[in-house]
C-alpha cells in the first residue's frame, strides 16, 4: 500500500494542507475544532485561557468560534505573533510569574474554559517525555483550578503513559465529567490523547498534594540496561551519552569465562562485558582451568570470548550454545536435567491403586486413538486440498476426485472455512488482507503439517538448539515490545506494517502462498469438524466467493483479484491496459499461432501470461512502496461527510487523469524515464522480477527477517533532475499564498473594479449633462479621474515613549488612538548605531 511519507518540513498530511488553506498556523487547529464539535465548550465561553498556545492555532479557532468581544489569553514559552482579539504573552506556565501575569490580564474575571496543548521538547527518552508531559498537564491543571469558573471546562493533552491513570484520577476529583478522546486529526502514531473535563467543581479548599507532581506521579526510575538489545541486535550500536556508572570508571571490563558458565543471566554478561577471559587469577580457579581444557572450548569460542563488543548475533548464539554444553558437562542444572530430576521425583511417588492405573491407561489409549484419527483426517484433507488445487490448475476434472459426490462428512464439506473465522481471518480476508496461519498457531492447535514426524515421535531434533532458538525468539519479541514502547517511529512503522498486506514474494511465491493459504484454511476447517454442522453457510459470504468456480474475473487467481480490487489500482491498471492496447494485435497473432498449444493445460495461455505480467507489474509497484510511493489521495466518499473542511477534499479532478501525486525522487525518476521513453511498462514489469521479489523467506525467524528487510529491497536510482523536480514541487507548494492573503488580494481587486464602475457612471452622467459645454465636461471628468487616483493619506504613526506609565506596558497605551509605535532609549540607541554602521559602509 502506498504510504504517505514524512517530509523534512513536516508531515504533509491532509490536515497540514487544510490548515495552510484555511490560514491556521498549525494543523493542531483541527484538534480543537473536532474536540469542540464533540463537546461544544467554546461557544458557551466568554473567557478562555490557552496555555502553551504557540504558534497560536488554538487561539485562532477560539477567536472565530467564541462570541464577539470574548477574552482570549494565550501564553507560551515561544513568542506568539499577534492575533486579532487575542492577548498573548511569553512565559513558562510552570512559573509563579506566569500565574501573576494571567491574573493581571484577567483582573477579576474567571475563565470559562482553560485549554492546554503543551508538549515538552520531545526526543530524549519516551518515558521521560511522557512524564514531563504529564507534569506539564498537572501544572496547567493547577492554573485551571485557580482561574476556572465553577462549572467551567478544562481541555488538556496527555500522552498515554504510566502516569496517565494518576492524572485521570486527579481530574476526576475536580470535574463532574472527564472523558479521554482522540480527535481524527491527531495522528494515529502519536501517543497523545486529549482529556476533556467538564463541570469544574470549584472546591473551596484543595489539598496541595493533589496537584503536586511528586505525589501524583511515581518518579521515573533509571532504566535498566537493555542487554538483550545489545546481544540480539548487536549491529545497532548506540552512543553512550549517560557517562560512567556510579563507582565504575573503567570502560573496558572483562570477566572469567567460568562466571559466564555459572551465571543464571548470561545475556547480562554478554551485554555488559568486553571479554570473557581464560586467564587464571592468583588464587586459581579450578572451574576456569577445566573449562580451558575442554575440547568444547574451541579456537572459535576463544576468539569470540576475546572481544564481545565486535560479535554479531551468530557469534553470541554460538557462545550461548557453548555455555549450555559446558553446563551439562559440569553437571549444572539445565532444563534437561531439571526435567530428568522431575522424572526421578515422579518415580518416587507412591504407586497408584489398580483402578486409577486402569483408568489412566484407558485415557491414554483413548487419547492415542483420538490423535490417530485426527492425523488420518488431516491427511485426507491434505490429499483433498491437493486435488482441489490440481483441479483449479486444470490438471484434473472434478469427476476424477468425486467432487460432485457428498464427501464422508456431508456436501460442500471441503469448502467450509469455519476455522478461518476462528482466527478472525474471514474478516481480514473480507477486508482484502491475506492470511497465513502461523506455524506457532498451528502448533498450538495441535496442527500437524504432515511434513516430518508427528508430535508423538518428534524427538529427533536437537533439543538444546531448539530451546535456544525459542529463547532467542522470546527475547527478540521482548526486545521488539520494549522498542515499540520506547520508539514512536518504530511503533509507526509497525502499525503501518500491520495495516499493510503481506509483502509480495514474486509471482511463483505468491501463487504458492495462495495455495498455502487456502490449503491451510482448508486443513484448519478439517481439523475441527465436530462443530461444522452448526455453521450457517449463508452467513459467510466468503464461502460463496471461494465456491465460485475456481477463478475470479479476468482469469486472475482469487488472491490476485482481491489484491487488484483495491482501489489504488483502479486508475493505474486502467493506464497499463491502455498502453497495452497497442500491443493487443500482436498478442492476438501470437495467440492464434499458439492456439493449439494453449489447449494444453500444463502451459499457461498467452492471456494468462499477460495477466501474470500485469500482476507482477502491480506487485512490483507495491514492492516499490518500501522505497517510494505514489500516494493516491483518498476518495471523497471515504471521509466523514459531516466535517465542513472535508468538503474541500471532495473536489474531484475535472480532467479524467488519475489523481496521482508523485512525492518521492524515485517515483519522479521513474516517471521521467517513462515519459522520455527511456523505460517502457515492460521494463517496469521486468524490474518486478528481481532477486528480492522471488526470495524464499519461509521458515526464517522473525529477527532475521526484520534485520534483512532493511537491505532486502531493490535500490532505485534517482536522478538529479528528479530530485530537483520534487524540491521545486515542494517549494511551489510552500510558496502558495495562504487563504487570507489570497482573500485580501481578491478584495482589493474587487474594490478597484467597483471604483472604476462608479467612475464610469459619473462620467456618463457628466457626458449626458446638457448644461455643460464640451470643455467643462472634459475638465470635470479629468478632475474625477485625478480624484480617484489620489491616494488616501494614511494617518501618521504616533510615536509613544516607553517611559513612565508606559514602561513595560503591553498593548495600547492610554489615550492613544490610531497607529502608534512604542520607542524606548534602547531602541533609539540601536537605530543610531545601525545608521552609523550603514554610513560607514558607504
Ligand atoms: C503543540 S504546541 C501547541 C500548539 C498550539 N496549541 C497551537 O494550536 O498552535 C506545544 C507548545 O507547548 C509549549 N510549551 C512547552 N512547555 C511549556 C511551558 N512550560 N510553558 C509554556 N509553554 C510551553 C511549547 O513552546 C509549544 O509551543
Amino acid at each position: 500500500m502506498a504510504i504517505q511519507k514524512k517530509h523534512g518540513k513536516g508531515r504533509l498530511d491532509k490536515w497540514y494542507k487544510l490548515a495552510k488553506e484555511k490560514g491556521y498556523r498549525a494543523r493542531a487547529a483541527f484538534k480543537l475544532i473536532q474536540l469542540n464539535k464533540k463537546y461544544g465548550f467554546l461557544e458557551k465561553s466568554k473567557v478562555v485561557l490557552d496555555l502553551c498556545a504557540a504558534p497560536g492555532s488554538w487561539c485562532q479557532v477560539a477567536a472565530e468560534t467564541m462570541p464577539k468581544d470574548s477574552i482570549i489569553i494565550g501564553v507560551d514559552l515561544s513568542p506568539i505573533k499577534p492575533i486579532p482579539k487575542v492577548i498573548t504573552f511569553q512565559s513558562d506556565i510552570t512559573t509563579e510569574k506566569c500565574r501573576a501575569t494571567i491574573r493581571t490580564h484577567l483582573k477579576t474575571w474567571k475563565a470559562d474554559c482553560v485549554l492546554h496543548d503543551g508538549a515538552p521538547n520531545v526526543g530524549t527518552a519516551w518515558v521521560q517525555d511522557s512524564f514531563n508531559q504529564a507534569e506539564l498537564a498537572l501544572h496547567s491543571l493547577k492554573l485551571a483550578t485557580e482561574f476556572l469558573i465553577e462549572g467551567g471546562a478544562f481541555v488538556t493533552k496527555v500522552f498515554r503513559s504510566k502516569d496517565y491513570n494518576s492524572l485521570l484520577w486527579v481530574l476526576k476529583q475536580l470535574f463532574t465529567k472527564v472523558e479521554a478522546t482522540k480527535p481524527p486529526s491527531s495522528r494515529n502514531v502519536s501517543a497523545e490523547i486529549f482529556v476533556v473535563c467538564l463541570g469544574y467543581k470549584a472546591p473551596k479548599k484543595l489539598d496541595p498534594r493533589l496537584l503536586d507532581p511528586r505525589t501524583v506521579f511515581e518518579d521515573v526510575a533509571d532504566a535498566a540496561p537493555n542487554n538483550e538489545a545489545k546481544v540480539y541486535n548487536p549491529e545497532i550500536k548506540k552512543r553512550k551519552r549517560d557517562g560512567y556508572e556510579e563507582g565504575d570508571y573503567t570502560q573496558y571490563k572483562e570477566i572469567a569465562a567460568s562466571e559466564f558458565i555459572q551465571t543464571t543471566d548470561p545475556i547480562a554478561i554478554l551485554g555488559q562485558y568486553n571479554a570473557l577471559t581464560f586467564k587464571q587469577a592468583t588464587n586459581g580457579d579450578v572451574a576456569l582451568a577445566a573449562l580451558d581444557k575442554l575440547p568444547e572450548t574451541t579456537e572459535e569460542i576463544r576468539t569470540c570470548c576475546a572481544d564481545l563488543k565486535v560479535l554479531g548475533r551468530k557469534e553470541f548464539k554460538l557462545l550461548l550454545k557453548w555455555r549450555l554444553k559446558v553446563r551439562e558437562i559440569f553437571g549444572f542444572p539445565t532444563k534437561k536435567s531439571a526435567k530428568a530430576s522431575l522424572a526421578d521425583e515422579v518415580a518416587e511417588v507412591e504407586p497408584m491403586d489398580e483402578e486409577m492405573r486402569i483408568q489412566e491407561e484407558l485415557q491414554r489409549i483413548a487419547d492415542k486413538e483420538k490423535g490417530k484419527k485426527k492425523r488420518e483426517r488431516r491427511n485426507a484433507n491434505e490429499a483433498k486440498t491437493k486435488e482441489i488445487m490440481r483441479m483449479q490448475m486444470h490438471m484434473t476434472a472434478p469427476m476424477d476426485i468425486g467432487m460432485e459426490q457428498e464427501g464422508p462428512r456431508g456436501e460442500g464439506e471441503i469448502f467450509k472455512l469455519k476455522a478461518v473465522d476462528e482466527n478472525g481471518a474471514l474478516r481480514k480476508i473480507a477486508k482484502g488482507k491475506m492470511v497465513v496461519i502461523k506455524e506457532a498457531e498451528q502448533k498450538r492447535s495441535g496442527f500437524d503439517s504432515g511434513i516430518g514426524s508427528s508430535g508423538d515421535t518428534d524427538d529427533e531434533s536437537d533439543e538444546d538448539g531448539d530451546r535456544l532458538e525459542r529463547e532467542l525468539d522470546g527475547l527478540y519479541d521482548q526486545y521488539q515490545e520494549r522498542k515499540s514502547a520506547a520508539d514512536a517511529k518504530y511503533r509507526a512503522k509497525k502499525a503501518r506494517k500491520e495495516h499493510d498486506d503481506e509483502e509480495w514474494e514474486g509471482v511463483s511465491a505468491d501463487e504458492k502462498g495462495n495455495s498455502d493459504d487456502e490449503s491451510d484454511l482448508e486443513m484448519e476447517s478439517g481439523s475441527d469438524s465436530e462443530n461444522e454442522d452448526e455453521m450457517d453457510v449463508d452467513e459467510k459470504p466468503l464461502i460463496s466467493d471461494l465456491d465460485g468456480k475456481g477463478k475470479g474475473k479476468e482469469g486472475l487467481s482469487k488472491r490476485a483479484n482481491r489484491f487488484f480490487e483495491n482501489e489504488v489500482f483502479a486508475d493505474i491498471l486502467g493506464e497499463i491496459e491502455e498502453e497495452e492496447e497497442g500491443e493487443e494485435e500482436e498478442v492476438q497473432v501470437l495467440q492464434d499461432e499458439e492456439a493449439a498449444e494453449s489447449s494444453d493445460d500444463d502451459i499457461p495461455s498467452i492471456e494468462q501470461q499477460k495477466k501474470m505480467r500485469k500482476e507482477a507489474a502491480a506487485a512490483a509497484k507495491k514492492e516499490k512502496d518500501n522505497t517510494f510511493e505514489i500516494v493516491k489521495r483518498p476518495k471523497a466518499e471515504e471521509q466523514d461527510s459531516d466535517s465542513d473542511w472535508e468538503a474541500v477534499e471532495k473536489k474531484k479532478k475535472k480532467d479524467a487523469k488519475p489523481d496521482i501525486d508523485i512525492v518521492t525522487a524515485e517515483a519522479m525518476t521513474l516517471a521521467h524515464q517513462l515519459a522520455r521513453g527511456e523505460k517502457t511498462v515492460h521494463d517496469v514489469i521486468d524490474d518486478g522480477y528481481n532477486k528480492y521479489a522471488l526470495k524464499d523467506r519461509d521458515g526464517l525467524p522473525d529477527w532475521f527477517l526484520d534485520d534483512e528487510k532493511k537491505h532486502d529491497k531493490p535500490h532505485k536510482p534517482i536522478t538529479k533532475e528528479a530530485a530537483q523536480a520534487i524540491k521545486e514541487k515542494l517549494r511551489a507548494y510552500n510558496a502558495r499564498p495562504i487563504k487570507k492573503v489570497a482573500e485580501a488580494r481578491a478584495r482589493k481587486k474587487f474594490k478597484q473594479a467597483q471604483k472604476l464602475e462608479k467612475l464610469k457612471k459619473k462620467a456618463d452622467m457628466l457626458m449626458g449633462d446638457e448644461g455643460l459645454n464640451e470643455k467643462e465636461k472634459a475638465s470635470s471628468i479629468s478632475k474625477l479621474i485625478a480624484q480617484a487616483n489620489k491616494k488616501k493619506r494614511k494617518a501618521p504613526v504616533k510615536v509613544v515613549k516607553a517611559a513612565g506609565a508606559n514602561r513595560g506596558l503591553q498593548g495600547r497605551p492610554k489615550g492613544v488612538k490610531g497607529r502608534y509605535k512604542m520607542v524606548d532609549p534602547r531602541m533609539k540607541k540601536e537605530m543610531r548605531a545601525l545608521k552609523r554602521v550603514a554610513k560607514k559602509k558607504k
